[in-house]
């Protein structure tokens, strides 16, 4: 049977307090069958609490939570989930081929399987080498390895690139991409945008444990905008909000407006009329960058110094 489209994970108003510290403030969260969904949010977002609380870690405060049918933590729930939540422990003098076996025996899981995860997480030449002498890139991927021991129908990974260098990067990336193309339902939390924006289908933004926006990735690729440089900036700045009335944002020292790129000659002409000095206008596609900051940055001026 084709499951694609139907919801994995469904959750509403998810909450969760820890004394006064509010975590998770009533989140809301759709994860579908096939899709590799990213959960995005700068640090103490609310990723982990929310992640722990899918994978039946803790409980919430308030909220229901529904995972591939069932309760998160329940015997029929965990048989088809796997989840790599912060650091992974692994026993430090075994192999990683050792420490896979022994999951594999407490998860009643056929030997083959173990190769079968080392070769999809590409661990198999070092495989008999100790944990401890692994790069943290590799025991990230023992990590994932160990998620996929029971052929889970949805992995829920937790900040799978965190502390990788580039190549370690890329290596989780494609891995991630084939765990999706192979049809695996993904939920990853990242606090990088631009590799959410490589790896996943959609994304859900979260800030200050408030979901503030739920985007196609795909839909945002498409979106187009035009970037400015120009001095002084500050003006140039009034002139798109006031006399143009557009919206601003300053990203690494340029000024993006989502404005038509086929409105850039006029752009050009009213700031040049003002007494701005233009060096650069181009359009581009819209990155995920602005979207993020625009969505968790609340004032509406954007100071530029
Ligand atoms: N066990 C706990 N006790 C008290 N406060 C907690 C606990 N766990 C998390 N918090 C608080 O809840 C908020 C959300 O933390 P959480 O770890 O979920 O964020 P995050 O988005 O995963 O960020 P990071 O990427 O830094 O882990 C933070 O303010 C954090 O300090």
């Amino acid at each position: 049977m084709n499951t694609t489209g139907v919801p994995l994970v469904e959750v509403i108003g998810l909450t969760k307090r820890y004394g006064d510290t509010l975590a998770v403030g009533g989140v809301d969260l759709t994860v579908l069958a096939g899709e590799v969904y990213g959960f995005l949010g700068p640090n103490g977002a609310g990723k982990t609490t929310t992640l722990r609380m899918l994978t039946g870690l803790i409980a919430p405060t308030a909220g229901t939570i529904k995972v591939l049918g069932g309760r998160p933590g329940s015997p029929e729930v965990l048989g088809k989930t796997g989840s790599m939540i912060e650091s992974p422990a692994f026993y430090p003098y075994l192999s990683g081929l050792d420490n896979l076996r022994l999951l594999a025996e407490y998860a009643e899981v056929a030997r083959a399987r173990v190769d079968e995860v080392l070769e999809l997480v590409d661990l198999k030449e070092r495989a008999r080498d100790r944990f401890s002498q692994y790069s943290l890139g590799m025991k990230q991927r023992l990590g994932v390895a160990a998620a996929l021991l029971k052929d889970p129908e949805l992995v829920i990974l937790d900040e799978p690139t965190n502390g990788l260098d580039p190549a370690g990067m890329r290596d989780m990336r494609r891995l991630i991409r084939e765990l999706g193309s192979e049809g695996r339902t993904v939920l990853l939390s990242s606090h990088l945008l631009g590799e959410v924006q490589q790896i996943c289908d959609r994304v859900g933004i979260i800030d200050g444990g408030k979901m503030v926006a739920e985007h196609n990735v795909e839909e945002l690729r498409g979106e187009q905008e035009l970037v400015i440089r120009a001095q002084p900036l500050q003006a140039a700045y009034d002139v798109l909000a006031h006399i143009l009335g557009v919206k601003v944002h300053l990203y690494d020292e340029t000024l993006r407006v989502q404005v038509d790129p086929g409105r850039a000659a006029e752009v050009n002409r009213v700031l040049v009329e003002a007494g701005v000095a233009v060096s650069e206008l181009h359009s581009t596609e819209r990155a995920l960058e602005d979207l993020f900051f625009e969505l968790t940055t609340s004032e509406e001026k954007v100071d530029v110094g």
